[in-house]
């Protein structure tokens, strides 16, 4: 099932109403794994429900295969929705409830069991069926929860943060059961996340939402290497990102200096991963060390770029106070114009 969301608007709220989601458009296509990415607030679950029918938009049509379904109910879009809260119903079993669209379908009492007790196998929850759902723990519970959503063999599988309530080695369990069922169910998979790095791992492609508007869609390795703005460049974690000014082609803050080709001329902000940055001896000194943290395998150098902080990984530990010189992997190194979220192309 391919699907398309063209230019969707929607206000939210009252006194004053707020703009949540601007001229939103993209297309996923058949069979494909595809994250809404973004921070918290950026429009993604509300973008979601436009989706499932759950909420109407002011503006724009999502279609499905071509057909706009802009007028069609909920229950009817053939759609299954895991939601961040599950909301499984509990006064149900765990059989009654994965059954439960198949019920709303008008399809038999034992043949919809049957399809549940098929599916819980399907998520290594055989033998669960008659279990309450409030004996399940939470990882259980959001399997439970994923079952139902594929009870009535959905065209479009809808994930909102469906990992975010588990623990990190839960997390994982889960990131491979779901990519699993979509392997073997084909369905096209929209999921929301804030989590740059899960969103990399798991999709074909991404759209990164920002303000209610898509700043970027594309392969993860695009977005990964050519991050359209410093939010895109920073939300993968593990850098620093320095407000500073932009001058000649170079980008500078304090002692910091780094090329910036292109760039126009005044304020800029730049985002520098971890891993383009190095202690260098064969550097000038000019970066005076504010403190040096253990991390284990690594220590990273705090160094001191006035009420800024630029942090480069060291392989021993750096006394505070110590001058270093630093170099720079250009891979790793993104500069734009403007300051945080109001900077443009690069
Ligand atoms: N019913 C509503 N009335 C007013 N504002 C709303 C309503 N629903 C959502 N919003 C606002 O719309 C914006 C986007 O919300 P949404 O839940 O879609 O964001 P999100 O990207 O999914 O964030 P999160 O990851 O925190 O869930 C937020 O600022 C939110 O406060």
């Amino acid at each position: 099932m391919r699907l398309t969301v063209s230019d969707i608007t929607i206000d939210l709220g009252t006194k004053p109403a707020k703009r949540v989601l601007d001229s939103v458009s993209f297309e996923a296509h058949d069979r494909e794994f595809l994250s809404l990415l973004g921070a918290s607030g950026a429009g993604k679950s509300t973008l979601l429900k436009i989706i499932a029918g759950i909420l109407v938009q002011d503006g724009g049509s999502v279609s499905f295969d071509g057909r706009a379904i802009d007028g069609v109910a909920s229950h009817k879009r053939n759609v299954g929705y895991v939601f961040q809260d599950m909301r499984l119903f509990p006064n149900m079993n765990v059989e009654e409830n994965v059954a439960f669209p198949c019920k709303m379908r008008g399809m038999k009492k034992p043949a919809r069991l049957d399809r549940a007790r098929e599916l819980l196998s399907h998520v290594q929850l055989d033998g669960f069926g008659k279990r309450e759902v409030s004996s399940l723990s939470g990882g259980q519970q959001q399997r439970v929860a994923l079952a139902r959503a594929l009870a009535a063999t959905p065209q479009v599988l809808l994930l909102d943060e469906p990992f975010s309530g588990l623990d990190e080695h839960l997390r994982d369990d889960m990131r491979s059961l779901v990519l699993k069922l979509h392997r073997e169910f084909g369905m096209t998979t929209i999921m929301v996340t804030h989590d740059a790095i899960e969103a990399i791992e798991m999709s074909d492609r991404i759209v990164y939402l920002s303000g209610g508007r898509v700043e970027q869609q594309g392969m993860p390795d695009e977005l990964f290497e050519h991050p359209a703005t410093s939010e895109i460049a920073a939300c993968f974690g593990g850098c620093s990102t320095i407000a500073g000014a932009v001058e000649g082609g170079v980008f500078s803050a304090g002692p910091l200096s780094l090329p910036a080709q292109g760039v126009r001329c005044g304020s800029a902000t730049a985002v520098i991963r971890q891993n383009a940055a190095f202690i260098d001896e064969g550097m000038p000194p000019v970066f005076s060390v504010r403190c040096c943290v253990y991390r284990g395998s690594t220590h990273l150098v705090r160094i001191d770029l006035g009420d800024q902080t630029l942090t480069v990984p060291s392989s021993s530990p750096i006394s505070a106070g110590c001058l270093v010189g630093v170099a720079f992997d250009e891979a790793g190194v993104f500069v734009y114009p403007g300051r945080g979220g109001d900077d443009g192309d690069r």
